[in-house]
C-alpha cells in the first residue's frame, strides 16, 4: 500500500514545504485547527496563522509566533513541531484538552516569510524583511523594532543598512500590520509569546527600557518556573529576565508592543544555543529544542488558563 510518508519534524524545511504541510495538518485534524490568511508578505506571499479552537468565539487566546527573524531557523522548525504536538496531544493531554476547552491558540509559523525564502535562495544570514527602502540600497527592516512600542528609541539603528534598522515608522512593515490587525481585531488575546533563537534566554517586557514593568515580579516568578520545567527534560540551562536588562536595550521589539495595549503575558524566548553553532543549530537539535521548549510553553499556558 502507498505509505504516507510522515513529515520529518527533526530537519529544516523549505516555505512551500512548511505551507504544504499545514494544509495537512488542518485536513487531518478540521474539528480543531484551521488556517487563516492575515495578510500577504511585501514580496506577495501569503501569512498564515494556524488556529487551534473547539468552538465558541472569540474565546480568550495565546498567540505564538516564531521565525520573526529569518535566520533563526529552529524558531520555525520548534513551531512545526508545537503545532503538531497541540493537534496530536489535544484529546489525550488532560491539561492541553482543558485549556483548549476554554482558550484558543495561534500560531504564526512564518512570521517573515519573505526573509525566510531569502535564507533558503540567497543568504542564510538574512535577519530583516525584504522591503526595499528609498533612498538606500540596502533592503529589509528589522521587524522585532518595528513595532509602536517605544519606536525609534535607543537600541534601534536608523541606518537601514543594519540589522537593527527600524524602518521609516512604526508598523511600517506589512509583516508586523497583519499581526497589529488580527490581535487588535480580536481584542481577547491574553498572552503574547514570540520564539526567537539563540542564547537560551526567557525573557518578558521591557526591551526599550530598563525600568520594571508593572507586573515584573509575576511575569519572572512564572518564567522561573517554566524554565524550570524546561531544564528538566535535558538539563539545558536557560536565563531568565526583562529583555533590556538579561540581553540589550532593543526598541520595537513586538512584546514591548503586546504588553503595553494590555496582553500581560507577554514572553520572548531565545531557544538554543549558547552560541557554538548560533543561527546554524546542527537539525538533530530541532527535536530535543522543541521537546524542552514544549515543557515551558506549556507551564505558561497553563498558568495563563488558570489566572
Ligand atoms: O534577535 C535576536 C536573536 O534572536 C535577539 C532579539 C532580542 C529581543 C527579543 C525580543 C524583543 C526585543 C529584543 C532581537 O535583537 O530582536
Ligand atoms: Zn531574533
Amino acid at each position: 500500500e502507498r505509505r504516507t510518508r510522515s513529515f520529518n519534524f527533526g530537519a529544516y524545511h523549505s516555505l512551500e514545504t512548511i505551507y504544504s504541510w499545514m494544509d495537512t495538518l488542518v485536513a487531518q485534524y478540521p474539528n480543531l485547527v484551521s488556517r487563516q490568511e492575515i495578510g500577504k508578505s511585501y514580496e506577495n506571499r501569503p501569512m498564515y496563522v494556524l488556529k487551534f479552537s473547539t468552538g465558541g468565539s472569540k474565546r480568550p487566546a495565546i498567540w505564538i509566533d516564531t521565525g520573526i527573524h529569518s535566520r533563526e531557523w529552529v524558531s520555525q522548525a520548534t513551531g512545526v513541531w508545537t503545532a503538531n504536538k497541540i493537534a496530536t496531544d489535544y484529546g489525550t493531554d488532560a491539561s492541553l484538552t482543558s485549556l483548549l476547552n476554554t482558550m484558543d491558540i495561534y500560531m504564526l509559523l512564518l512570521a517573515n516569510p519573505d526573509g525566510y525564502a531569502y535564507t533558503h535562495s540567497n543568504d542564510r544570514m538574512w535577519r530583516k524583511t525584504r522591503s526595499i527602502n528609498s533612498g538606500s540600497v540596502c533592503r529589509g527592516v528589522d521587524p522585532n523594532r518595528n513595532w509602536d512600542a517605544g519606536f525609534g528609541g535607543p537600541g534601534a539603528s536608523r541606518n537601514p543598512c543594519s540589522d537593527s534598522y527600524h524602518g521609516p515608522s512604526a508598523h511600517s512593515e506589512i509583516e508586523v500590520r497583519n499581526v497589529v490587525n488580527l490581535i487588535q481585531g480580536h481584542g481577547n488575546f491574553k498572552s503574547f509569546i514570540s520564539v526567537h533563537a539563540y542564547s537560551q534566554l526567557l525573557m518578558y517586557p521591557y526591551g526599550y527600557s530598563c525600568e520594571k514593568v508593572p507586573d515584573q515580579p509575576e511575569l519572572d516568578s512564572v518564567g522561573r518556573a517554566a524554565v524550570q520545567k524546561l531544564t528538566s527534560l535535558y538539563g539545558t540551562r536557560y536565563k531568565v529576565g526583562s529583555i533590556c536588562n538579561i540581553i540589550y536595550q532593543a526598541s520595537g521589539g513586538s512584546i514591548d508592543w503586546s504588553y503595553n495595549i494590555g496582553i500581560k503575558y507577554s514572553y520572548a524566548f531565545e531557544l538554543r544555543d549558547t552560541g557554538r553553532y548560533g543561527f546554524i543549530l546542527p537539525s538533530n537539535q530541532i527535536i530535543p529544542t522543541a521537546s524542552e521548549t514544549w515543557l515551558a510553553l506549556k507551564h505558561l499556558m497553563e498558568y495563563v488558563r488558570d489566572h
